[in-house]
């Protein structure tokens, strides 16, 4: 049998569901398609679960703090590990169950199918034995765990995110393999709940951070919570008891499980891109369009995780718009891109904004570097790890980008995100106001840094404009 539809939703997940409300607000006729569980990765087990276990993490840690400040009694306070673990899930499931309940009021049940989709041509697409025609395929399949064979001989022993939320307790110890966005996030929350962590990663470097002062501060700030090794190679060896031995850069730790987190890879494999009669490349990734997201010029959209360009969920939803939009278009109608930000949880955070500092020419900018050291507020709150580097254009002095280590690096990233996508220089960001007492004020140190190595001279004080 072979049924008809304008759109072709393939998952369910942050960027299938966007598209689906704004296509159906258009009056199209759609089909949404998803394989395995419902209520996206983000909620199930990605954004949400791991903020869920950040907090909690947060909150025993701050114990450490407030001792210094003659609070005493803290050192009584014990983790349940089988209870935090179910208020973990407890959170996602409610963050779930309300996605899912959402989108299926707006569907009736012709129009959602439980089943994985296969791609049979720029207008076909065959699940559960069904074929259908569609008018147009937006592909939303999201993305998977990398697990190189070595990791998946581990057994029981092996978590990656997929897995690790449905734990009933926390682990005595974890190697965390990987330290990008979700190791650190991961790794350095356990290390505070009382884990035993050893974090490795083949890179230099932690969390991907391009600036190599930012990164070489924030390593050793990291390296408080687990123990880190860089540049190394990991080859984990299953014992006998079931325990697993890592030996790395010189080292050899033994730990009760390992958390699998080098990367995540688009799920296209088995989908059928290859009948699309388009050049796939050496990841079996055809060429679209950052604007549109189509492919070439079939009725075929790649958006979210699927496409690997910017695995992020706000990103994941504008692509799911974008796409969508192109569609009841019916013609190209490219969208803009938002200024590239990036937050990691982790404490003090880590944030990007804008142009990354690698992909600058080091002749061409002017670098503000500010610390949060020398910041009131955060002497007063005992966290004083922090640090801001800013990078503008050394002659017109407009704001290009920045990378944070710093407690509320979420805000300031936020800030400075607003400030380069207005095109402002660097003067015009100090003519804001920055109050007193707030770690704001070392972005605004940052920013007179830049200022000042600049070379630029202002009639008047930075920050002060003339009436
Ligand atoms: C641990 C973790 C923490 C994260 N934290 C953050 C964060 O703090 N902030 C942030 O911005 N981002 C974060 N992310 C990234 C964010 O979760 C993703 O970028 C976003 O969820 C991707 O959404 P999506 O719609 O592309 O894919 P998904 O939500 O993964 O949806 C894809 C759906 O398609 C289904 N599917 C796959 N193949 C097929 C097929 N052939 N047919 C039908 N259906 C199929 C899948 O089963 C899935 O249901 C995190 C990710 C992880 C893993
Ligand atoms: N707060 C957030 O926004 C947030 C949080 C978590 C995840 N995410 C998203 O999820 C995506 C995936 O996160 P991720 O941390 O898995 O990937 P990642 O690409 O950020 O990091 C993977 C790390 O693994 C290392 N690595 C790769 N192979 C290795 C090996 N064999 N041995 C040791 N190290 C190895 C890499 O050098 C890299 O540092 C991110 O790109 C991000 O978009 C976002």
């Amino acid at each position: 049998m072979t049924r008809k539809v304008d759109v072709a939703i393939l998952g369910a997940g942050s960027a299938g569901v966007t598209a689906l409300f704004t296509l159906l607000r258009a009056g199209k006729s759609v089909v949404l398609i998803n394989s395995g569980p419902e209520g996206t990765t983000c909620a199930r087990v990605g954004c949400m679960p791991s903020k869920a276990l950040i907090e909690v993490a947060t909150l025993y840690h701050d114990r450490e703090r407030q001792k210094a400040f003659g609070l005493s009694g803290t050192e009584a306070l014990a983790v349940d590990g089988p209870a935090v673990m179910a208020r973990v899930r407890a959170i996602r499931d409610k963050l779930v169950n309300g996605f899912i309940t959402r989108t299926h009021k707006h569907l009736d049940e012709t129009q959602f199918i439980d089943g994985h989709a296969t791609i049979l041509g720029p207008n076909r697409v065959e699940v559960n034995g069904e074929e259908i025609e569609a008018g147009a395929i937006l592909i939303a399949t999201g993305s998977t765990p990398v697990l190189p064979a070595p990791f998946r001989a581990l057994g029981e022993a092996l978590v990656t995110t997929d897995t690790f939320f449905e734990q009933p307790d926390l682990p005595k110890s974890i190697a965390v393999v990987g330290l990008g966005v979700i190791g650190c996030e991961i790794g350095q929350a356990l290390g505070r709940l009382g884990v035993e962590v050893h974090g490795f990663d083949a890179a230099p470097v932690i969390a991907g951070i391009k600036d190599p002062v930012v990164a070489e501060a924030a390593a050793e700030w990291f390296g408080r919570d687990m123990s880190i090794t860089l540049g190394a190679s990991v080859e984990p060896k299953l014992e006998a008891d079931g325990t697993v031995t890592i030996t790395a850069g010189g080292k050899t730790v033994n730990v009760e499980r390992v958390l699998a987190s080098i990367g995540r890879r688009p799920n296209v494999t088995g989908l059928g891109l290859e009948a699309l009669g388009v050049e796939l490349d050496g990841h079996g990734m055809p060429a679209y369009d950052r604007e549109t997201l189509q492919i070439g010029d079939l009725p075929v959209y790649l958006t979210g995780d699927a496409n690997a360009d910017r695995p992020l969920l706000h990103e994941a939803k504008d692509e799911g718009k974008i796409a969508a939009l192109n569609i009841i278009a019916g013609s190209r109608k490219p969208f803009r891109r938002r200024v590239p930000l990036g937050v990691a949880f982790t404490s003090p955070q880590i944030a990007t904004v804008g142009a990354s500092f690698d992909t600058l020419d080091p002749e061409q900018i002017a670098i503000g570097v500010a610390s949060a050291e020398g910041n009131g507020r955060s002497k007063v709150k005992a966290e004083t790890a922090g640090t801001i580097r800013v990078y503008a254009d050394k002659s017109s002095l407009k704001l290009l980008g920045a990378t944070l280590a710093i407690g509320a690096g979420e805000h300031m990233a936020h800030w400075l995100a607003l400030a380069i996508e207005q095109g402002l220089t660097v003067d015009a960001c100090l003519e804001s106001p920055f109050y007193h007492p707030v770690l704001e004020e070392t972005l605004q140190d940052a920013l007179m840094s830049c200022l000042a190595n600049s070379g630029h001279k202002l009639p008047h004080p930075p920050g002060l404009t003339p009436a």
